[in-house]
């Protein structure tokens, strides 16, 4: 068969291959949300998510105060945005934290940043804008004055009542810091999912060990192994496997009943020696195989019972590649992310494109950003084997099936950055 033939879009019994968009609709679709939830305090809270809206019960600030450390004033009708200079009378003082008297018109407060603003004040004046005068009793103001200026009234952040948090929520530092600003101390997360992995391939040999000859190193152990870190999952490890039926069976067994996912690479091909496929379909359900994509068409979707099962592609950038398009949006609607789907943005291609292509490409691209708009760049190797084009790479541009193209076309970038968070 010549290449064209081989990519064709259709598998060998030429049933045709899911598009990438088919294929995520189908998986995403079928994922059970866990319904395993915990109550954990704020300072474990990161990364994790929400079951439930967080509703705020005081308001923020919970009192009129004082953005500036100055002077309250009780500003009278007569003076406000009057031009000539005023005089106040200094009558309290007021730290933050503590409550001060109320202050008689034409009165001053000394007052501090925070603290909160006394009855009858109505504006605080910024220190620098006020000369103290006799003796320091007395302030002086050579400005016309505001009514209200420089006090944060109560509730300007929140309202109580207000949703402050919604559910499915990856908390973010700025969210625990929300949840602390209104006195919650603990936060309803679900559970983090439990993911079982293993590896096959007969040539699979451990950094560390010795590399014999026609062996490889296995790479993507650490790659699924950190992949699933990053996003927060319990992983039970099972290590590179033999490249058997059986062996591949015991594993999947071994894993299925403590898990909710379990996710392999390699064997997911249509050679003999690949077990994946047969297995899964002997133990369980496939609901998917292969892809109209590059890199990365034989992909293994199915379940065995309750635990959700993804075989990921052997070769390193392939199995890197759809485990960012398919494993990750999977696995976070999975734990419950509301916001489950990649993010992508507009860039301009710095390469021509000349022959069409039956699959929808995800190349190895770096974002110029020297100019506007960004121009990417393409590594210059693109095969699945290429593991060093993922190092290089600041994301992926997908080039649709079937165009040609010149420099300058706009296409979709997905940074991984963004998908590696
Ligand atoms: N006749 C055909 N052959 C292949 C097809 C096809 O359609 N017809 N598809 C090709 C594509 S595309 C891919 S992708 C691979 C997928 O193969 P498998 O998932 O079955 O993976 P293996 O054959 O086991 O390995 C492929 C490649 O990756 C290396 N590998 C495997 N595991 C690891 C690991 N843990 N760490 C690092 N590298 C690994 C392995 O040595 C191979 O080089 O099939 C094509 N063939
Ligand atoms: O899909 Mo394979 O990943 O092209 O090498």
């Amino acid at each position: 068969m010549n290449n064209q033939q081989v990519d064709c879009g259709c598998d060998t019994m030429s049933q045709p291959l899911l598009s990438i968009d088919e294929a995520l609709e189908k998986l995403t679709n079928s994922v059970k949300v866990t319904n395993s939830t915990q109550l954990i305090r704020l300072d474990d809270a990161l990364n994790r998510i929400l079951v439930i809206d967080v509703h705020a019960n005081i308001s923020t600030p919970s009192f009129d105060n004082s953005a500036m450390d100055g002077y309250a004033i009780n500003l009278k009708i007569n003076q406000i945005n009057t031009p000539g200079g005023f005089t106040f009378e200094i009558t309290g003082r007021i730290l933050a934290g503590s409550i001060g008297n109320a202050l008689a018109p034409g009165c001053a407060a000394r007052i501090f940043t925070g603290a909160p603003i006394p009855k009858d004040a109505n504006t605080v004046l910024m220190q620098e804008e006020c000369e103290l005068i006799e003796n320091k009793s007395k302030i002086k103001v050579y400005r016309p004055i505001s009514l209200g200026e420089n006090i944060r009234p109560m509730g300007n952040d929140i309202q109580s009542g207000n949703i402050i948090l919604s559910k499915g929520t990856q908390l973010q530092p700025q969210d625990i810091a929300l949840a602390a600003s209104v006195g919650i101390d603990k936060l309803e997360v679900f559970h983090k999912i439990k993911v079982g992995v293993f590896f096959t391939g007969y040539e699979l040999v451990n950094p560390g060990d010795t590399l014999q000859q026609g062996k490889i190193f296995n790479s993507n152990r650490y790659l699924l192994v950190a992949l699933l870190n990053k996003l927060g999952c319990k992983i039970t490890n099972l290590g590179s496997i033999k490249d058997t039926f059986n062996a591949t069976c015991n594993a999947l067994k071994a894993l299925k009943s403590d898990c909710d996912l379990i996710i392999t690479t390699g064997g997911v091909s249509v050679g003999e020696e690949d077990y994946i496929k047969p297995a899964i379909e002997q133990l369980g359900q496939l609901n998917l195989w292969r892809i109209k994509i590059k890199p990365g068409k034989p992909i293994v979707f199915g379940s065995l019972g309750h635990c959700a099962f993804i075989g990921l592609p052997g070769n390193p950038v392939s199995a890197m590649v759809t485990f960012l398009l398919f494993a990750r949006p999977f696995i976070k609607k999975m734990q419950g992310a509301s916001h489950y789907l990649n993010t992508t943005f507009k860039t301009q291609a710095n390469f021509d494109w000349h022959k069409p292509k039956p699959r929808r490409e995800f190349i190895r691209a770096r974002l110029d950003h020297t100019t506007f708009p960004t121009k990417a760049n393409l590594y210059p190797k693109q095969g699945s084997d290429v593991l060093s084009s993922m190092v290089w790479a600041d994301g992926l541009i997908e080039v649709p099936e079937k165009i040609t193209f010149k420099r300058g076309k706009v296409l979709n970038f997905y940074p991984l950055n963004e998908m590696l968070s």
